[in-house]
């Protein structure tokens, strides 16, 4: 049976030139890059190379960046520390409703200390506006966090505005890009942000490896304590072949980007199109315009996602849903249902995201898949029965 791995947005597989510089830094490098001798000197070059690669990719600086153990760890010590640092100065703070829970559940945390929280909400594309943006600052905002591209819907946001209003009022801003890096540009002076997160395990590097942005002379509180590595930000003897990883992943990507990009989109529209064409009651979840090219969300109405899933699975095909069940909550996706989708909608969703190694064949099939699944599963689903009787669906 063909094997299609269309989950690309939880996780990418590791390329061989990440592995291949990895392996040689678990063979060759294996000095503690802290240690002065001939040992330790050659993992500390190898870690400020890597230092060097990643702040060309995104225009910083080399001193502006430090590594994590995950694009959560970063979102959280901008935010959290970010929060945390500037209390003096106000206690207001921005996000929005769609944000990954890397973001949310550390604004929930800082709420528990005191932080009053604005969240922005989403047009029904995922999409915040500016103006609403605008209406809450208050001369007590002290650090706002917007995403860059949203994981669910791939709607992507308009931060370069947002970036451009919290620096003139000398706001902090932080944004999530760990769904944009080496999809489209990021350039972190563009932006005009003074933190930024990524992480290794989208772009095809390892996982257990991320990236804090932190603009040059801003400032940000501790979250662990220990030794003086990465800026004291996230000490602990550093993870060097990780390190080396991601940096080749992110050279790699951001190279690549502009044709690899271009090919997703015409896949990512053709199975879109295939799904709405060939299958009724079916909807797409995010926009047409401004979306990520590797971002198909559909919702098959009146299917249960679990069942969805498991059936995609037992055709060869791997994707996510936004089904409650699968995302380990009592509540289906917050992302869809702040879109103001129904809970049967969001319950029918299906995200399929693409990669490096989908291929035209790979989106027919799934085309060709996907209807007899969606026949089967509405065939024993009550809540279709009543659609087609025009029962009313509670
Ligand atoms: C938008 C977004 N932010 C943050 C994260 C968390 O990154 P990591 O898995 O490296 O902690 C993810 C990954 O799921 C994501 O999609
Ligand atoms: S599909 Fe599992 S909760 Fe709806």
């Amino acid at each position: 049976m063909r094997k299609v791995y269309l989950d690309h947005a939880a996780t990418t597989p590791v390329r061989q030139e990440v592995l291949d510089a990895m392996m040689h830094v678990f063979k060759e490098v294996y000095g503690n890059p802290s240690s002065i001798h001939q040992f330790g000197r050659p993992a500390r070059k190898l870690m400020e190379e890597a230092r060097e690669k990643v702040a060309k990719a995104i225009n910083a600086d080399p001193k502006e960046i430090v590594f994590t153990g995950s694009g959560t760890e970063a979102d959280n010590i901008a935010i959290v520390g970010g929060a945390r640092a500037n209390k003096k100065k106000g206690n207001h703070l921005i996000t929005t409703v769609v944000e990954h829970h890397a973001v949310l559940d550390a604004f929930k945390a800082l709420e528990k200390e005191g932080f009053e929280v604005t969240y922005l909400p989403v047009d029904a594309e995922g999409r915040i506006s500016v103006e609403d943006f605008k209406n809450a600052l208050r001369d007590d905002t002290v650090l706002v966090s917007i995403m860059h591209g949203n994981n669910e819907v791939g709607t992507i946001m308009p931060i370069e505005e947002i970036g451009a209003t919290c620096r003139e009022r000398k706001i902090l801003f932080h944004t999530d890009a760990v769904q944009t890096v080496g999809k489209i540009p990021v350039d972190v002076k563009a932006i005009n942000c003074d933190f930024l997160a990524l992480s290794g395990h989208k772009i095809y590097g390892p996982k257990g490896i991320g990236v804090l942005y932190m603009r040059r002379g801003v400032r940000t509180q501790p979250l662990y304590f220990g030794g003086g590595q990465e800026r004291k930000l996230r000490p602990g003897t550093e993870n060097v072949a990780n390190i080396v990883g991601l940096s080749v992943a992110i050279e790699l990507a951001v190279a690549e980007m502009a044709e690899e990009s271009a090919r997703l989109s015409v896949l990512r529209d053709k199975l879109i199109d295939g799904i709405l064409n060939n299958i009724e009651e079916t909807r797409l979840n995010g926009p047409r315009e401004g979306r990520l090219p590797h971002n198909v969300n559909v919702s098959i109405e009146y299917i249960e996602g679990e069942a969805l899933l498991l059936s995609c699975d037992m055709k060869g095909f791997a994707a996510s849903s936004g089904s409650a069940c699968t995302s380990g909550s009592l509540d289906p996706s917050h992302v869809l249902m702040a879109m103001g989708l129904t809970h049967t909608t969001a319950h029918g969703s299906l995200r399929l995201s693409l990669g490096k190694s989908t291929s035209e064949e790979d989106i027919d099939y799934v085309i060709e898949q996907l209807k007899p699944i969606a026949d089967r599963l509405r065939a024993m689903s009550p809540v279709w029965e009543k659609f087609q009787k025009g029962l009313p669906i509670t």
